[in-house]
């Protein structure tokens, strides 16, 4: 009888703090994430969700413990190369230019990608194909986030990162949302999302983050609880 080995996770987390500004934000994460995984991050202002996110992307450096993509610590120069090469990440910088089309806002990337022919159906499928040759300076908030998840698409990588990838969206660019989460999982791919708001991820692992600040006792909760 052969005993077969588990696949080894594509991303873990092993006992991951992080620091910033010699404050620790993130204490002892564990996180496991096979392909086709999801885990959506919540939590109040401040708590760490925006760095979770940056410092998967390699922005910043965990204080301890190890981010292990296929097994091999992403902080190894080697390593952070290739692993790099699997993330599309999508913030509030935006990066859009105001005076490029809204295609070649998409097609830009995607060229640099050196990949073709996907700009103009995801624009079609984000519903912005009637805007593909306007500027992108036309574009309303809720319009500028469906081109950033068109480019998300174009640039087809495997690990989404989106730090608060619904707001502005209206509820049909909301379940778009979804619905490109949802495909690009079938594919195999893995989806982290940073959210305050309601989102429909099927399977995926939630993590809330614990408040940063805890809030001061006031009257009230001192005489909620007697113990004074
Ligand atoms: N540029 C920065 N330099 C140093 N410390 C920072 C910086 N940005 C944020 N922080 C610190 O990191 C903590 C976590 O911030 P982060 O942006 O990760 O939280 P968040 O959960 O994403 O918050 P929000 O819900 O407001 O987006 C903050 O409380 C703040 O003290």
């Amino acid at each position: 009888m052969s005993i077969r080995k588990p696949p080894l996770p594509r991303l873990l987390l092993k006992n991951v703090s992080c620091m910033r500004n010699a404050q620790q934000i993130l204490r002892h994460v564990n996180v496991t994430l096979h392909d086709g995984g999801s885990l959506v991050l919540t939590g109040t202002n401040g708590s760490g969700k925006t760095t979770f996110l940056r410092m998967l992307a390699g922005f910043n450096r965990p204080s301890a413990g190890e981010i292990l993509w296929n097994g091999h610590d992403i902080t190894k120069s080697g390593i952070f190369h290739q692993y790099k090469l699997q993330l599309n990440w999508l913030s509030f910088k935006e990066a859009i230019k105001n005076n490029m089309s809204v295609l070649d806002n998409v097609q830009w990337f995607e060229v640099l990608e050196g990949k073709q022919g996907k700009s103009m159906p995801a624009l079609e499928l984000m519903g912005l194909g009637k805007l593909a040759k306007e500027k992108a300076k036309m574009l309303s908030m809720g319009q500028r986030k469906r081109l950033q998840l068109a480019r998300l698409l174009a640039i087809d990588r495997p690990i989404w990162l989106l730090d608060e990838p619904s707001v502005a969206l209206d509820d049909d660019g909301v379940k778009l949302l979804e619905y490109i989460i949802a495909e690009h999982r079938k594919k195999g791919g893995i989806v982290i999302v940073a959210t305050h708001l309601p989102i429909e991820i099927e399977d995926a692992a939630y993590m809330r983050l614990p408040p940063r600040f805890p809030r001061r006792m006031t009257l009230v909760d001192m005489l909620d609880r007697r113990d004074f």
